[in-house]
């Protein structure tokens, strides 16, 4: 049992989640082990001299045979995890280049399963973000200004003409209820219609009024009261955060993603200056949640985004047509 004088160190891990044809490679934990039974991405403790991108590359040897180059691995997520009996550090790895067949080389069995077939409850309670991570798209679209319901309607056609995105936050803070009501309703439907996902903005009675959408963006103002969870496992939950503490108490409402900003200055905050990459890669380093650099960053900046442990881009101006 550790105490204070004897901290439970921290176990730092590299996971892989290897991915084929749209399919993301799954191990099942041995009984005996940690967490065993469950379902796990494989990987194990980097040892003490390895680089991460080592350790990851000799485990999926190991216990898979696949065989992966160190340039073929980029970072997913990082995420702190206490079990009580043990506190992780999931250092997790994407590739899509892994060569050979998989096999359970420590008699576990392995499996190809879509990301949307993955359920949080037969993993490690740390997986969870990973496993948001892998179905959130890497690029997030927000409206810009919607001055009125039809104006709305048109530039949000338009925009999705122009650029195609997967999924999308529907923020129009100058309309009164009644009429983010009907903004909302038609362009859940036209986001549906084009397979997009469409993410309610504004207070958790959005949800209610709107049915269909799927999932509520919090802005910081509206999260800040809650003290759990206010939507169904069922949607996604954003939410708008601007500083580490935001960023823990999104993750504590449980959150799915959350955006984090400015990064760089913008023109719709121009009061706001932009933070930079040094103190967003600082504040994805705490979070536990798939973390979307906003403010004044577009498709250019995705790689950037992800090399500093975010998902990608959230943002206005690099699709929305006015
Ligand atoms: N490989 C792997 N480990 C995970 C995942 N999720 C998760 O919480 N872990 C935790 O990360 C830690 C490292 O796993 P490991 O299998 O390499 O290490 P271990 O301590 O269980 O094994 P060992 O002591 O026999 O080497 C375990 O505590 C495990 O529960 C995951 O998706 N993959």
């Amino acid at each position: 049992m550790a105490d204070q004088a004897h901290p439970v160190r921290e176990v730092h891990v590299a996971v892989g989640v290897v991915q084929r044809r749209g399919r993301v490679l799954i191990a099942r934990r041995p009984d005996h082990a940690h967490q065993g039974g469950l379902l796990e991405f494989p990987g194990g403790k980097v040892e003490p001299g390895e680089t991460v991108q080592q350790a990851l590359i000799r485990e999926l040897a190991e216990e898979t045979g696949l065989r992966v180059s160190p340039d073929a691995l980029e970072p997913l997520i990082g995420i702190r995890h206490d079990y009580g009996d043990k506190r992780v550090f999931l250092d997790v790895w994407r590739t899509g280049q892994a060569e050979g067949e998989p096999e359970g080389r420590e008699g576990q069995a392995v499996a190809w399963l879509a990301p949307e077939a993955l359920r949080d409850e037969d993993f490690p309670a740390a997986n969870r973000p990973i496993i948001r991570a892998l179905r959130l798209p890497q690029t997030l679209a927000i409206t810009g200004h919607v001055r009125s319901v039809g104006d709305g309607l048109a530039a949000l056609t338009a925009s999705l003409d122009r650029t195609p995105v997967s999924a999308l936050v529907l923020r129009a803070p100058a309309l009164d209820d009644e009429a983010y009501r009907r903004f909302a309703d038609a362009a859940v439907a036209l986001c549906r219609d084009r397979g997009v996902a469409p993410l309610l903005h504004g207070g958790p009675e959005r949800l209610t009024a709107v049915p269909g959408a799927a999932g509520l963006h919090l802005p910081w103002h509206e999260a800040r009261s809650l003290s759990s969870r206010p939507v169904p496992a069922s949607v996604w939950l954003g939410v708008s955060c601007h500083d580490a503490g935001q960023l823990a108490r999104a993750a504590a409402l449980g959150a799915d993603y959350v955006t984090l900003g400015p990064v760089r200055p913008t023109p719709t905050h121009p009061a706001r200056p932009g933070r930079g990459w040094p103190w967003f890669a600082e504040r994805v380093a705490e979070a536990v949640v798939p973390v979307y650099a906003l403010g004044g960053v577009g498709p250019d900046d995705v790689t950037t985004a992800r090399q500093a442990g975010g998902q990608g881009i959230a943002g206005i101006r690099f699709w929305w047509t006015a």
